[in-house]
């Protein structure tokens, strides 16, 4: 009886449910076509997929409608496009995708069945996030270059292809089949988009979306011509037909395949257990920006290519694999706006303004945009889609626009000409700088706001309870009309009595902006120091303290809070650590100041231009009377050593929380040595995004590599924890088996021992 009502429902599918289906799987077509034929995404990755995996959730319901065109039950396509079509020899295949650890888990469990035998490895690769190819080498000779297509049929981009410099035209060296077809994923880097995107607005050409669409436009180009000008790169990870050619395992295919030449994955890692597969995953999923190309995932592969053969494939992806993809780091969000902020040092800069999106585990609404120039070169306008990333904690950005869904009332951004806050005439510091800078440096209640929250921050005084809201409410309030501080002079001689009647804005850090209700929208206002009774909050008398305390604080974090251009904490200890007090600083001349150690003349040119500002003399007079020290005691030996003294440190890469001066000056500051090149001799490598041949040399030369994180330990707990923090060496693909990745030797002749 149950039975016969199951068939019953499944022989009838609701009208309501077919046209449901039928409109999704519409859709889906559509957005393929956008993106495999024009480049041209409207939605992102991430929604896509929800696309997918809802058409997929109505036909696990209703079977019957798994038709052989449904979209989940083919490659894509296919497609008439302006390329001659071509076919693949052995089919291209799309992947399945593991959503979590039970699909993971259960995909093993059905490999580890129907290949009937526990002796089998999963080769782990990096799911480069490009478009597919397919290279068939004849006798060593690249005859053709394909994309998938509909993964029977592709796009013949042979001439295309052969631009890109990696691909060999001829295979060298021993055992060349007859026949092989090379499959890979080409790829735009990420380094590289931005200047892309720059060119082509400039001649009024559409700026692509991402990195990824980048790709794929530029590879399918009419004009070969114009492909030779794009960085393309590409990384190999399959193997199709082939003649003349005996495999056994795909890892040493690679290898194989590497020996003639071929551009093979460098990070793949054979395992023999799921818990291997986990270990790479999880590593990866830290790591993701250590790679030479944006990776969207991982793919896991049984090793055994005569085993593949047993479990087959779908119409559409292959058994013997699966994707991992990790948490998406773009989405497309609506630029409801381009704001500028005004800084610490008056530097005015745009920034985004989103519909608020969730991405990488955060609600986001603001991105950074850096200057007007790049406004420029994004090719964004204003209520353009736009697509947002979020790589890890780095702070957002704006990848590029979503040219296909303009309007027509997108409007370009204009750089405002006065200040935002003060009404001050903008204009750039140097004649040549692309920033422009409020130069009301005194009393525009922004800068001034911003100087405050840094003097107070944790690189100068360090005081609790200080925060942003506070030095908002000190310099900007609503009532009383006069802020308590016109300037940082009356700092330390605030009293609980000034600050009681304050009421302000409370402030978001990262915009500027007052905090809004969640539930009225409402623009939030507080008397911060006071309670509902007019007396003094507990934070707000801590404050007082805090600021009290600080009139002892070390010189090098007074010189600091001052925010005198380019004397970081660094120059600051360095100055801090030759002169002893500020009077001394003061009355050194600038040839005294550019001749001591680890200052220069830029940074003595500043300090002189500093002490030359009558009102800036009148901060250090008020401070003095105030009580505050702003000198150190003792010798050069009692201020402490210097932890890094005798390493040798190369910095490569881009760092996301230092500029390359600051990581050099941090490391200099500590006693270390920066150079440009790595050798035997050197202790660590500090790598950030896209690092490049020096990440290799030292990998080689088993010097430590430090990551962003790893550099933060070298910097605050010395060499010997640093060492502990550094980056596993990845183990070659042919060296098979279990265990984490080798730990890094420690550089035997490395020197100072940490002191802390
Ligand atoms: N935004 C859109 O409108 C839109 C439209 C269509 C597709 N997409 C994107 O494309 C995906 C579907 O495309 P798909 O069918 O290519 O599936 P997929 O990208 O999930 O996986 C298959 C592809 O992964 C690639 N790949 C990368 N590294 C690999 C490796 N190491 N080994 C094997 N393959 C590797 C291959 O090109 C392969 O064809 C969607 O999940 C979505 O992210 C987006
Ligand atoms: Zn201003």
């Amino acid at each position: 009886m149950a039975g016969e009502e199951r068939v019953e429902q499944e022989s009838t599918v609701p009208a309501g449910v077919r046209e449901t289906h039928a409109l999704l799987a519409e859709q889906i077509e559509e957005h393929r076509f956008r993106y495999y034929v024009k480049d041209q995404p409207v939605v992102s990755d991430a929604e896509f997929d929800r696309l997918m995996r809802s058409l997929e959730a109505l036909e696990e319901e209703y079977p019957q409608l798994r038709t052989p065109d449904s979209p989940t039950q083919k490659v894509a396509g296919p497609y008439v496009t302006e390329f001659t079509s071509v076919e693949h020899r052995e089919r291209m295949l799309s992947l399945d995708n593991a959503f979590d650890a039970d699909d993971l888990a259960s995909w093993a469990e059905r490999v580890a069945k129907e290949v009937g035998t526990p002796d089998h490895h999963f080769l782990c690769e990096l799911k480069v996030d490009g478009l597919a190819v397919n290279l068939t080498y004849e006798h060593g000779r690249l005859t053709r270059a394909a994309t998938r297509g509909d993964g029977r049929t592709g796009e013949d981009i042979t001439p295309n292809v052969r631009t890109i410099a990696e691909i060999p035209h001829r295979l060298q060296g021993e055992d060349i089949p007859a026949l092989v077809e090379i499959r890979g994923e080409v790829f735009f880097p990420m380094e590289a988009f931005e200047e892309l995107n720059a060119r082509l607005v400039a001649v009024d050409d559409k700026p692509f979306a991402n990195p990824r669409n980048a790709a794929a436009g530029s590879l399918r180009q009419k004009d070969p011509k114009v492909t030779a000008t794009r960085p393309l790169h590409m990384v190999v990870h399959g193997i199709g037909a082939h003649e003349g050619l005996t495999l056994d395992r795909l890892s040493q295919a690679y290898d194989l395949l590497h020996s003639w030449g071929l551009p093979t994955a460098r990070h793949n890692k054979v395992v023999d257990s799921l818990e291997g597969v986990r270990e790479f995953i999880a590593y990866y999923g830290d790591h993701r920006h250590s790679v030479e190309h944006e990776i969207d995932g991982v793919v896991v592969k049984l090793d055994e290519i005569p085993l593949q053969g047993r479990l087959g494939s779908t119409s559409r992806a292959p058994r013997w694999a699966i994707a991992w993809k990790y948490a998406p780091e773009e989405v497309n969000t609506k630029l409801v706006n381009i704001r500028v902020g005004v800084g610490r040092t008056g530097r005015v800069t745009p920034y985004a303004q989103v519909e608020p999106v969730e991405v990488a585990g955060s609600e986001v609404e603001f991105a950074t945009l850096h200057n007007q120039e790049v406004v420029k070169a994004k090719g964004v306008l204003i209520g353009d889609t736009v697509v947002l990333r979020k790589a890890g904690d780095v702070i957002p950005e704006i990848l590029g626009p979503v040219v296909d869904l303009r309007d027509g009332t997108e409007k370009p951004f204009e750089m405002p000409t006065h200040c935002p806050e003060c009404g001050t005439e903008l204009r750039p510091m140097k004649e040549a700088d692309i920033d422009l800078r409020c130069p009301n440096a005194r009393t525009c209640p922004a800068q001034l706001r911003e100087r405050i929250f840094y003097l107070a921050g944790r690189k100068c005084l360090d005081i609790d309870h200080f925060g942003y809201v506070a030095a908002a409410a000190l310099t900007c309030p609503l009532e009383p009309a006069e802020p308590v501080l016109k300037d940082e002079s009356g700092l330390f001689d605030l009293t609980i009595e000034q600050l009681l009647p304050i009421r302000a804005y409370v402030l978001d850090q990262d915009s500027g902006l007052p905090k809004r209700d969640p539930k009225t929208g409402e623009e939030k206002i507080a008397t911060v120091f006071a309670n509902k009774q007019g007396e003094p909050k507990k934070n707000a008398v801590a404050m007082l303290e805090g600021i009290a305390a600080a009139k002892e604080a070390p010189l090098a974090r007074i010189l600091t809070g001052l925010s005198i251009r380019h004397v970081g904490p660094v120059a600051a200890q360095e100055l801090a650590r030759q002169f002893r007090s500020i009077d001394r600083i003061e009355e050194a001349t600038e040839e005294e100041l550019a001749d001591a150690d680890g200052v220069g003349p830029t940074i003595a040119a500043s300090v002189k231009q500093w002490f030359a500002e009558e009102w800036h003399r009148e901060i250090v007079r008020k401070w003095r009377e105030a009580g505050v020290r702003m000198a150190d005691e003792g010798s050069d030996e009692e201020q402490g050593p210097r932890p890094l003294e005798g390493l040798t440190v190369v910095v490569t890469g881009t760092l996301t929380g230092y500029t390359r001066d600051g990581a050099k000056e941090a490391l200099q500051g500590l006693g270390a040595k920066v150079t440009g090149s790595v050798s035997k001799k050197t202790a660590f490598v500090v790598v950030g995004d896209n690092p490049g041949s020096k990440y290799d040399k030292a990998m080689q030369l088993k010097v430590p590599v430090l990551d962003e994180d790893g550099f933060a330990v070298l910097l605050e707990q010395g060499p010997d924890a640093a060492r502990e923090a550094a980056l596993p060496v990845p183990e070659p693909v042919a060296e098979t088996g279990p265990g984490a990745a080798a730990e890094p030797e420690a550089a035997a002749d490395s020197g100072a021992a940490a002191t802390e």
